[in-house]
């Protein structure tokens, strides 16, 4: 569900005269996402996004996101293109929200990946990558070991209501995080939530790439490591070795990693299932059931930490 914020048909039409779209032919909410609303617009000049920003989105890192978005697009790599308002601005307002209309990428995201779809989504990464090096605004992660501390504070003690031992689980890997997340890796701009609903495919080639409102700064590598994540595991929760070894290849295909990048690489996968983990658990233990927020399970993340907790070297992720 992600259509938080209703628009009336009159008002959405008063606010697209002050975009070069056309007229308004029809609209409608987008049931995927999870943190705004979203609408399919269709104009006389072809498709567009608008997404209403809803609260858990800072307006003031609206800037970052959509000049991140087009200075990506202009380098080459497919994603929305923010559109700029016969004023020149590109944040609008609309009932009462932040507004912002994006363009339309054409594709279709995955519940079943392939390793082939797993090598594509790695080079698409690198590239992504390379190409926001020179991306002149920064952004830290506000999910950093930090922001993970501050939402297990107001988990932890409901937490092995999900698991039972989970809090003790979770506080051993804090401790260990803290003395010994990897420092000086390769870092710039990151997706940080590359997800396969974030991805698009016309067949096996990746169409575009979305959703860029978790980017930040951080480890090159910390992003390769949640793509592991995302990408291969299968439903049972085991690690797709062959998923993984076409996704690090296809990433070092366009962006080789160094042997310090390999080497964090099980630590990099923990913290960030753990930071899945995490956002999913404040979630189920604090949103109301029936909510505006999508709820998704913690415990999918939960495995996969067990499973880096086990990894005694990146090889075991299909490294060659
Ligand atoms: N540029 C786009 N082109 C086509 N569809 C899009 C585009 N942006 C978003 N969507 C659609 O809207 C849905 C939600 O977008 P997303 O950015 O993931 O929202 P949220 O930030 O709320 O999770 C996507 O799953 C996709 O179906
Ligand atoms: N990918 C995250 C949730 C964020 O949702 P999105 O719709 O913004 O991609 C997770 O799986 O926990």
């Amino acid at each position: 569900m992600a259509v938080y914020t209703d628009v009336a048909e009159g008002e959405l039409g008063a606010f697209l005269k002050h975009y070069p779209v056309g007229d308004l032919l029809s609209y409608k909410g987008i049931a995927e996402g999870t943190e705004n609303s979203n609408f399919l617009l269709h104009t006389s000049s072809g498709s567009y996004i608008l997404t209403l920003y809803e609260k858990r989105v800072d307006k003031a890192d609206l800037p970052f996101f959509l000049g991140l978005m087009g200075h990506l697009a202009n380098k080459g790599v497919s994603c929305p293109l923010p559109v700029t308002a016969h004023d020149g601005s590109v944040i609008g307002t609309l009932a009462g929200r932040p507004a912002v209309i994006i363009t339309f990428l054409e594709g279709l995201s995955l519940r079943r990946p392939t390793a082939t779809h797993c090598a594509e989504v790695g080079k698409a990464l690198a590239a992504l990558h390379l190409a926001g090096a020179d991306f002149p605004m920064t952004r830290p992660n506000a999910l950093a070991i930090d922001g993970w501390r501050k939402l297990w504070n107001a988990a932890r003690d409901r937490a092995d209501e999900v698991e039972p031992g989970l809090a003790a689980e979770v506080d051993a890997d804090f401790a260990d995080f803290e003395r010994n997340w990897p420092k000086g890796l390769p870092a710039g701009i990151i997706h940080a939530d590359l997800f396969p609903d974030n991805v698009f495919f016309l067949g096996e080639k990746l169409s575009g790439l979305i959703d860029f409102y978790f980017a930040c700064d951080d480890l090159y590598a910390y992003d390769v490591a949640t793509c592991l994540n995302a990408w291969c595991f299968e439903k049972d929760f085991s690690f797709n070795l062959t998923k993984g070894k076409a996704l690090l290849a296809g990433y070092q295909s366009v962006r080789p990693l160094s042997a310090e990048e390999k080497a964090a690489l099980p630590m990099l996968s923990r913290g960030s299932a753990l930071r899945f983990m995490l956002t999913r658990l404040y979630d189920w233990l604090t949103v109301p059931d029936g909510g505006l927020v999508m709820k998704r399970d913690p415990t999918e993340y939960i495995r996969r930490m067990r499973f880096h907790r086990a990894i005694k070297s990146a090889s075991e992720y299909g490294l060659a």
